[in-house]
């Protein structure tokens, strides 16, 4: 029988829904749970994690934060993924992704993945623009989208291992 997976995850403006709404139609039997507007189901019933959260201010979302600092012992007994949707790339976003979960999960964690960024500038507050501007420079507004090829590899490391 194939294991179960949970995703959890923490965005804003709807990327990190969308990679993980993305990643779960890759993989069998996997629940997405949006920290938001759900309660977490008991971690006891799964046999892997992906934990995703948005990068804002150089950091993930305080619901992932809260989640994290609650289930970190459970989380290091889970196969686990980790993943951000984040404005910059190259070796910053690899930088924010280091920095974005605890050190020992990122050990732990089988994938780990930068899955891009997705944004509609219509969507966004005056002052989110402003700042997203500040991030990704004028011209850059709207992201340069969830990149499928990662997120391919990231569901096919998860099921490898
Ligand atoms: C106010 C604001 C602050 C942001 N700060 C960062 C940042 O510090 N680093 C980064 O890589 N991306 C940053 N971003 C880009 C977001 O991480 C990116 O657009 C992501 O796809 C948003 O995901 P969401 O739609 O799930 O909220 C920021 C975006 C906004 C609007």
């Amino acid at each position: 029988m194939r294991d179960r997976m949970l995703i959890v995850y923490a965005g804003k403006y709807g990327c990190t829904e969308k990679a993980a709404s993305l990643l779960q139609s890759r993989l069998e039997d996997t629940e997405v749970v949006n920290l938001k507007v759900t309660a977490v189901p008991a971690l006891d019933d799964y046999d892997a994690v992906i934990l995703g959260s948005a990068i804002y201010y150089g950091r993930i979302r305080k619901e992932m934060a809260r989640f994290i600092a609650q289930y970190e012992q459970e989380l290091l007994s889970k196969r686990l993924g980790l993943f951000i949707c984040a404005g910059m790339t190259g070796e910053r976003a690899e930088q924010e992704l280091q920095q974005a979960y605890p050190e020992a999960l990122y050990k732990n964690a089988v994938a780990k993945e930068i899955m891009g960024d997705e944004i509609d500038p219509d969507q966004l507050s005056v002052f989110d623009k402003w700042v997203l501007r500040m991030v990704k420079g004028k011209g850059h507004g709207a992201g340069g989208g969830i990149s499928l090829d990662k997120l391919e590899r990231f569901a096919c490391t998860m099921l490898a291992h």
